[in-house]
């Protein structure tokens, strides 16, 4: 693909759609949820009128707790949406980038790797297979597309609006000397700035497929909110639980740590360290109160 292509953004507004924008070409369409809704194909049809180019799809329901309640409103995003979404690119002959997520993958985290693309899909949760109901559709649905997995997503976006889970470590910080936090998942969470920049790169290069996108290492969410309190310097404790312990209604994965080898491959370079990111993103984010 040449340097300059252009690209429509559905999910525009939100956590890592926000960091695209500014990586994107600067006549990126921009389409929030009030332009377009991914459920209804009429609207994906008003919102895309004219457009040809790469339309990248960062939305998504992303409640996993709530999902477990409402599995049809996850399905009728995640899934039938991105479906319309696949079908109108595949008529138009449009690249779709669609957004998927981690929690697709598990594995025993006692004697696990990094899990690659070929890795087989063991979804634990509604939102998980949701996630990978989207995916197949639009391996099924055929545009010519790139599958992009992430995880763990912190944004500058988030602190005004619904905020992530570094906003709501830094939220319970204000009240509480101790927090208690499951130590049982691991993952690698990622910055939205590293993550938007890798996904130009994958279009530049003209990537196609199914690839990885986070931060480089792996961690846990207890380890994750001790490394904030660590670099931003506040006195809390963080008490590791179990995922039984905190009791919550989805099941998370135990071991979901993305293989980037075949990203880093066409990147020529290594994904910066979560514990580099986080400290980026201390360090961009607006010193108001944490949201979420
Ligand atoms: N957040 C995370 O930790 C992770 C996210 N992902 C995936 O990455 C993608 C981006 O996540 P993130 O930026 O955090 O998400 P956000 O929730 O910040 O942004 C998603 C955007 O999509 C919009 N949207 C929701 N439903 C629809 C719909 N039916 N039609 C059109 N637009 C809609 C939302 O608008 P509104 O809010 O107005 O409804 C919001 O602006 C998602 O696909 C998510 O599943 C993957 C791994 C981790
Ligand atoms: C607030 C809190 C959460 N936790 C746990 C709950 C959960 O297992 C873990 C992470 O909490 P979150 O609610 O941020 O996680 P969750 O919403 O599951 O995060 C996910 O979002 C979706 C959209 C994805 O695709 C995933 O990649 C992942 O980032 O931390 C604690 O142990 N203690 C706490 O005080």
């Amino acid at each position: 693909m040449s340097s300059h292509f252009s690209v429509a953004l559905i999910g525009a507004g939100g956590q890592l759609a926000t960091d695209l924008a500014t990586a994107l070409p600067a006549d990126t369409r921009l389409l929030p949820h009030r332009a377009i809704e991914l459920e209804a194909p009429a609207s994906i049809e008003r919102a895309l009128e004219g457009f040809t180019g790469v339309v990248i799809n960062t939305a998504g329901y992303n409640l996993v707790d709530q999902a477990e309640t409402e599995p049809e409103r996850a399905f009728a995003v995640n899934a039938f949406g991105v479906r319309n979404l696949a079908r109108y690119c595949r008529s138009r002959n449009l690249k779709l980038v669609h957004f998927s997520t981690d929690y697709v993958l598990d594995a025993d985290a006692s004697n696990a790797r990094p899990l690659d693309e070929l890795a087989l899909p063991a979804p634990s949760s509604v939102y998980a297979a949701s996630k990978l109901a989207g995916e197949h559709f639009v391996r099924a649905d055929g545009p010519e597309h790139l599958i992009i997995r992430t995880c763990g997503l912190f944004g500058i976006a988030a602190t005004k609006a619904k905020g992530n889970f570094i906003e709501t470590m830094l939220r319970l910080a204000q009240s509480r000397p101790a927090i208690s936090v499951v130590d049982d998942q691991h993952c690698t969470p990622s910055f939205t700035v590293d993550v938007a920049q890798a996904t130009v790169a994958l279009l530049k290069a003209g990537a196609q497929g199914t690839f990885h996108i986070t931060n480089a290492g792996h961690t846990t969410w207890r380890r994750l909110a001790a490394e904030v309190f660590r670099q931003a310097g506040l006195p809390v404790e963080v008490r590791p639980i179990t995922s039984a312990e905190f009791g919550a209604k989805a099941k998370r994965p135990s071991w979901s740590v993305l293989d980037c080898g075949k990203l880093e491959r066409i990147l020529g370079r290594p994904m910066p360290g979560w514990q580099d990111a986080v400290s980026r993103y201390l360090q961009a984010r607006p010193t108001a109160t944490p949201v979420s």
